[in-house]
């Protein structure tokens, strides 16, 4: 058994998992984004043979494609500059704001790091002398800094007027900015916004797309006839009910292919399961990534029918906890967020002129969600999560 799955003989799906793992060491081009990379090509091309910088804000929903862009775009100018003398100087530096913590302190600490080779502290030194560094290596070479998830710094206090300093600075830099919040334009004030270039919009892809996109996918990572239209046009189909995300459609074809490994053929049962197990994985990193007070607040739910009964559990559990509860209206507000992020669903009822109105949650996915909390809740609770065991009871 063991062996024929080392060997990887008969009944193999999977040609080259490299195609899903790292697809831009096989894509050559990139459907669908074409004119953004020849329009954003031809920018840099200005910038670094006529000396007109640029700042572009690439914004789209998550898996549109934006990061895949950003990412060809530099590889490709790093294989430019063997090619061409006048490229030879240029700088890149890819951060993404969010991975680096957020704050204006670390993406300029980080950038100008990246840019000196050399290590730049984080705390200590104030924004000013960033930029300094960051103009003082720069003197007489041109860089491009590629700011993704750049709503996480825009959000920040003070986040968006390090933008316009790097925008406005007296050095050769030009900028490209990614964002999958749309509205990322309404945290800036006037001055910024009217420093910076225009936004290139990443429109969802349509299940013609995505279908494509898997064909290609498909091509480079799957042994022949192991897969047919159907499969690709059902997985293509359902990724593009939410909204159009490449991510989750490739992902859903390569854990399909991983589930029939070994029976030779994808069927639409393997993409069933596959879908389950994404979202399984996809509510797991959710509840993972809710604040304390949310995940408290998301058990007491789980054990409650109605807002307010939720609210008196989950006060119980701060007070065993030696925590001070939320107020009601507050908790209602996260039962609100919570029903946003699609984890709960809230439901108003008129219960008749006595009864009053009255706000149900209903949770579908009870016993995962409660899964999802115990393993986050003991890791952060520690000790006092098994003095409160017996939450269950309240
Ligand atoms: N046009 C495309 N052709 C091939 N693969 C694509 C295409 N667009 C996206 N993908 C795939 O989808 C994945 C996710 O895309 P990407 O990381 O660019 O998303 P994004 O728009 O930056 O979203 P997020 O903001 O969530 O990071 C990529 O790693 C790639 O596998």
């Amino acid at each position: 058994m063991i062996r024929e799955a080392l060997k990887g003989g008969k009944g193999e799906v999977i040609k080259n998992p490299k195609v899903f793992i790292d697809p831009l060491s096989v894509f050559t081009d990139i459907p669908f984004r074409e004119d953004i990379i020849r329009e954003t090509a031809i920018a840099v091309r200005y910038f670094v043979k006529n000396d007109v910088k640029f700042s572009n804000l690439f914004l789209g929903l998550t898996g549109t494609g934006k990061t895949f862009v950003v990412k060809y775009i530099y590889n490709e100018i790093e294989e430019v500059k063997k090619e061409d003398q006048e490229y030879n100087g240029l700088k890149q530096v890819y951060l993404n704001s969010r991975e680096v913590g957020g704050t204006p302190q670390a993406v300029l600490s980080v950038i100008a790091e990246k840019l000196t080779n050399s290590f730049v502290p984080r705390h200590g030194v104030n924004l000013g002398e960033y930029i300094d560094k960051i103009k003082n290596v720069l003197r007489g070479r041109k860089a491009i800094i590629y700011l993704d998830e750049v709503d996480t710094l825009v959000k920040r206090r003070g986040g968006d007027i390090v933008l316009y300093q790097l925008l406005r600075a007296d050095a050769d830099v030009s900028v490209i900015m990614i964002s999958n919040d749309i509205n990322v334009r309404d945290y800036m004030e006037p001055r910024v916004l009217s420093s910076l270039g225009p936004s290139v919009i990443f429109k969802p892809y349509d299940a013609v797309q995505l279908k494509e996109i898997l064909a290609k996918y498909a091509e480079y990572g799957l042994i022949d006839k192991t897969y047919n239209d159907e499969i690709l046009s059902y997985i293509a189909a359902i990724s593009a009910r939410e909204h159009g995300d490449a991510r989750k459609a490739v992902n859903l074809l390569f854990r399909s292919a991983q589930l029939a490994s070994g029976i030779g053929f994808i069927r639409k049962e393997h993409v069933d399961k596959a879908i389950v197990e994404y979202e399984q994985e996809r509510l797991f990193e959710a509840v993972k990534s809710l604040p304390f007070h949310y995940k408290l607040a998301l058990r007491a739910i789980v054990t409650a029918e109605d807002v307010v009964t939720a609210h008196k559990i989950y006060s119980k559990f701060c007070d065993k906890l030696r925590q001070k509860p939320l107020s009601y209206r507050r908790f209602s507000d996260i039962v609100s967020e919570l029903d946003m992020f699609g984890i709960v669903k809230i439901k108003i009822m008129n219960r008749g002129r006595a009864g009053g109105i009255r706000k149900y949650v209903e949770v579908h996915d009870k016993e995962k969600i409660m899964k999802a909390l115990e393993e986050n809740l003991t890791e952060e609770m520690g000790y006092e999560y098994d003095e409160g065991s017996d939450m269950e009871e309240s």
